[in-house]
């Protein structure tokens, strides 16, 4: 029997490369002398079972029961149809998506809605949902959008909304406080972009009226592009806050009035407002980008700063993410008023257009072989290859180097100039392999990234989501590829879960493995706090932005700020901050329970 034909199905293993690995997935000589018996291939699966499975597992894997009927995630329902059994808690029906569309002007009952929404996949919860749209010719018709916004809209080619934007569009317009998951690449950026111009009118100048927060400088450029490409034939004011812009306002303050809508990354902001170069008093638009990201510790007291300052009470909160743990959206429900939770298809899970694998490569040494082996075979550029330190990825710039290949790595301590080159040469298909760092996990649009390779695994389920959807966004295909090795195994159930729910062939063994254990994370959570310890050391070190601490270690890090003025700021907006309003709101429970 061969044992790699059982391990491998779905899989990809290299039995040449693991010359050595094959002792251990292979019955010792002795063992072939005896009758491949059902005993002797249970005891080679016992021997070789470092992921731990249940007895039950090893029988499945080698067919050993052969009565039992082996449970495939594959269930009949009570018409007989097949539906995927997912893991989420959302489950959900598929529709022909095929199926003709009626137009919004059609959904004039509930179950027309309903129907629509089910067709695209749109889950909703909340109270006084508005309805969907269906073509961007309603935005003009029925909602009155400006004719620029229109034009814009078909100057980009974008022949009909995605579901996202059907959705949060209508919701936005009506003022309502959003949280919105949609898959990677699937229009997030739009779907607030044009409620707000639209929100907006014209330009007012009396200061900034919108403001975007996201996690990086990367993809805070990336959004100031699109809205520049959205507000074409509008005057609006649109700063992207940088050193340079920041210190501009600082010196000519009658310039900050001219202003409509800022993009940020949270450590750039808290600091002008802490410098009292910004004013937020009049934002009627918050919107977090990459939100699951800017709510997570380290991030979260920037964001937290953030909100305090919007001191409007008419402020529409909007969060965008393609992923959101239950612990972010339990602390978003907090501090939004009567929020409406959109989410399209299942809950944090895959792009379906990506075609996810898992390749074991024995050791530590056999992902440099892998890669090299997948450049001499011939791939499809640009290709992305995420590792997870800045110091893995020199190391793995500098084997590459040498390959013949166009070949560059990204990562925060690559100067700006540096880092936008390397961006527009990727986008010009000049650069064929980018080694990349977290930095670049989320939100950036590479529309023609064919395979993203994860080098290194990665360090969440939300990492391993954002990281592949660099690749297969806007209905494009694309390919993901990850490296794993016996180290891996504690984590690599996590991934194969996301594969599964997102409709990849996964071996059935894989699926058998156990979920992570409490210690396993509690162990990734140790490491990955010595990462962040890590990267502030550096921040520290080479007195560099925010960007160090932001783009590479996940976390956004808050550097350390002066006492002084973190009291006078903080005391300024106590009453209104997130972190407080979550801890009164605890405390009132705590309060009513006794
Ligand atoms: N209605 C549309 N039709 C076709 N393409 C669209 C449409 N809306 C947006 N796009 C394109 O889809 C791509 C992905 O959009 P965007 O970057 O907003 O994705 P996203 O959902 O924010 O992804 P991520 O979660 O990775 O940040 C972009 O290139 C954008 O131009």
């Amino acid at each position: 029997m061969d044992l790699f034909k059982v391990l491998g199905s779905g899989a990809r293993f290299n039995k040449k490369r693991f010359t050595d690995d094959i002792s251990l997935f292979e019955p010792s000589n002795k063992l072939r002398k005896t009758n491949d018996t059902s005993d002797t291939q249970m005891d080679i699966m016992q021997e070789i079972n470092f992921f731990h499975n249940s007895k039950s597992a090893i029988d499945e894997t080698l067919g050993v029961i052969k009565d039992k009927k082996i449970t495939k995630d594959v269930e009949k329902d009570q018409e007989g149809e097949e539906s995927i059994n997912c893991y989420n808690d959302e489950n959900e029906d598929e529709d022909d998506p095929a199926e003709e569309e009626p137009l919004v002007k059609d959904l004039n009952s509930m179950d027309d809605v309903k129907s629509f929404r089910k067709r695209h996949r749109i889950h909703i919860y909340g109270t006084d949902i508005p309805n969907p749209f269906s073509s961007f010719d309603d935005l003009g018709s029925k909602y009155n959008f400006q004719p620029y916004i229109c034009k814009n809209l078909k100057n980009s080619a974008y022949e009909k909304p995605t579901p996202i934007q059907m959705q949060a569009i209508p919701i936005m317009i009506h003022g309502r406080d959003l949280m919105a998951m949609a898959p990677t690449g699937s229009g997030k950026t739009l779907a607030y972009i044009i409620p707000m111009l639209h929100d907006l009118k014209g330009p007012e100048k009396i200061g900034y009226r919108a403001l975007i927060i996201s996690p990086t400088r990367e993809l805070a450029q990336q959004i100031y592009r699109e809205f520049k490409k959205m507000a074409v034939g509008k005057k609006f004011k649109v700063c992207m806050l940088t050193k340079a812009t920041a210190a501009t306002q600082a010196q000519t303050p009658h310039l900050r009035e001219k202003f409509d809508i800022l993009i940020s990354t949270p450590l750039r902001l808290v600091h002008a407002i802490q410098q009292d170069i910004i004013e937020l008093k009049n934002v009627r638009h918050l919107i977090l980008d990459e939100a699951d990201k800017l709510l997570e510790l380290g991030f979260l007291e920037q964001t937290d700063e953030i909100f305090a300052a919007c001191s409007n009470v008419k402020l529409q909160k909007a969060l965008f993410s393609a992923t959101f743990p239950s612990s972010v959206e339990t602390l978003a429900n907090d501090f939004m008023k009567d929020p409406i939770r959109v989410v399209i298809g299942l809950k944090n899970a895959a792009t379906e257009t990506i075609k996810q694998k898992l390749l074991y490569v024995g050791q530590e040494e056999g992902k440099l072989i892998a890669v090299r082996q997948l450049i001499q075979e011939g791939f499809k550029p640009p290709v992305l290859i995420f590792v997870q330190s800045i110091e893995r990825a020199k190391e793995l710039f500098h084997e590459l180097i040498y390959d013949g290949i166009n070949v560059d790595v990204i990562h925060s301590e690559r100067t700006k100039a540096q880092r936008d080159s390397i961006i527009l040469n990727l986008k010009q298909g000049k650069i064929w392999v980018l080694i990349a760092t977290e930095l670049m996990a989320r939100g950036m649009d590479f529309k023609g990234v064919n395979l993203v390779i994860n080098y290194d695994f990665p360090q969440s389920v939300q990492s391993y989501i954002h990281r592949i959807g660099r690749t297969g966004r806007a209905g494009r295909s694309g390919e993901a590829v990850t490296y794993y090795t016996k180290d891996d195994a504690p984590y690599l159930k996590s991934v194969v879960n996301v594969m599964k729910e997102s409709g990849c062939e996964v071996p059935d063994w894989m699926l058998q493995l156990k979920n992570p254990s409490r210690e396993s994370k509690k162990r990734l959570q140790i490491i990955e706090a010595s990462k962040k310890r890590k990267a502030r050391k550096l921040a520290i070190a080479s007195d560099k932005n925010e960007d160090i601490n932001k783009g590479d270690t996940i976390y956004g890090d808050k550097k350390e700020k002066k006492d002084k003025s973190k009291g006078d700021n903080n005391s300024k907006y106590e009453s209104k901050s997130l972190l407080s309003n979550k801890k009164t709101k605890q405390n009132n429970r705590k309060k009513k329970i006794n």
